[in-house]
């Protein structure tokens, strides 16, 4: 069966009247032809923060499992209010859940990593819907436990299930019209990237471009599917970012609040980098004046939890900014303590890297 399938983020979902507007854009594309649409969607903006905030204010040793819990239910509200969007359209629609979706992970709490699709309960959903909205970040470990597969993850689950429909493509949509040399809104020149190979979109987002989750990516990659970057406002105007097999761009990243370790020796420092490269973590060696630290700069609470229980007892040295520099073949990396002066330094970058630059969307 050929199915549409479309991410919507957190950016896209400030207002609950945000869903009625989603819910619109999802009738006039099933209007213009399109037969089946299955739409993943991410909590509304600031909600996964705020559930984390109030499990934590009620336990703060909260378990993973009982948090993955917790935080699930912000993408769960977000799917039944889609659902109710496009219903009160006269639309046949449905949301599916972790519960439902058909994604089993491992038990890794936090951030688990998908182990198998099975494509029935969505297929079987749009047999009987022309929509299925499908809840973002989450699926079930091997006994049916909810598990959430890392913050930003919904493009992951977009792109499995993308992937396990046997479909070649999916529209991811945020809040800018697709992947830019530098994040538009902290950098005026920023240039709309048309498109990028999954090497060098990945390596951008292992270092801080939000805008697409890096094992998002890292899937797409593994199973053939294309990305189309881009937002609702573009549609029509400009086609956003192609990431598949060809492109590439100089571009400069920023890593905000990253925590920084010193180890006792060198060789604490190799095991915990090995440590944290094993579980697919970005955590980049520098030297400061502490000698060598190490920057934990992707799925960053779940790597805390990997390093309190490590036999090496790091030092905790403080939260700073990352620099990045990326070049095909040049990844230059500058680690700033004021992140005021992290942004000045990545316009700095990127006015060398693209001199002639003019000015890119404001928020
Ligand atoms: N290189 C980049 N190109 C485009 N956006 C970027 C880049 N780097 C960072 N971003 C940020 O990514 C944001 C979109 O990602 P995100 O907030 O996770 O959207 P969503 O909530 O819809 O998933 C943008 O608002 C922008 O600030
Ligand atoms: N809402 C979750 C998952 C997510 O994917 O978010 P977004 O699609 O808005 O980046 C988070 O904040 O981590």
């Amino acid at each position: 069966m050929n199915a549409t399938i479309l991410k919507f983020g957190g950016s896209s979902f400030l207002h609950p009247k945000d869903y009625g507007r989603i819910a619109g854009h999802l009738a006039d594309r099933l209007a213009a032809g399109e037969h089946k649409i299955v739409a993943v969607v991410s909590a509304m903006s600031g909600t996964t923060c705020n559930l984390k905030a109030v499990m934590l204010d009620v336990n703060k040793q909260a378990s993973p499992s009982n948090l993955d819990g917790a935080l699930a239910t912000g993408e769960m509200l977000s799917a039944s209010l889609l659902e109710a969007a496009i219903s009160r359209l006269g639309i046949p629609a449905i949301s599916l859940n972790g519960y439902s979706l058909g994604i089993r992970t491992n038990s890794d709490f936090g951030r688990a990593s998908i182990k198998s699709v099975d494509p029935t309960p969505i297929l079987a959903a749009l047999q009987e819907h022309h929509v299925v909205v499908a809840a973002g970040a989450q699926a079930i470990d091997q006994s049916g436990r909810l598990t959430f597969l890392g913050r930003n993850s919904s493009d992951l689950s977009a792109i499995a299930i993308a992937s396990m429909l046997g479909e070649h493509t999916c529209e991811i949509y945020s809040d800018v019209p697709g992947v830019y040399t530098a994040d538009p809104y902290l950098v005026a020149g920023a240039q709309l990237i048309p498109e990028i190979s999954y090497r060098a979109m990945l390596q951008m987002s292992r270092h801080g471009a939000k805008v697409l989750h890096h094992r998002a990516v890292h899937y797409a990659e593994t199973h053939n599917v294309t990305i189309v970057c881009k937002s609702l406002t573009s549609d029509g105007v400009i086609t956003g970012t192609i990431v598949t097999g060809h492109g590439n761009a100089r571009s400069v990243t920023v890593a905000r609040e990253i925590p920084v370790f010193s180890c006792a020796t060198l060789e604490e420092c190799d095991n915990l980098c090995a440590l944290l490269a094993r579980h697919d973590i970005n955590a980049i060696r520098v030297e400061d004046g502490h000698g060598v630290v190490i920057c934990i700069v992707s799925d960053i609470d779940f790597a805390l939890r990997l390093v309190a229980l490590s036999d090496t007892v790091p030092v905790f040295i403080g939260s700073k900014n990352v620099v990045t520099e990326l070049d095909s073949s040049v990844l230059r990396v500058h680690v700033v303590g004021d992140y005021d002066r992290a942004i000045a330094l990545a316009r700095q970058i990127h006015e060398r890297m693209y001199p002639a630059a003019v000015g890119a969307p404001s928020r």
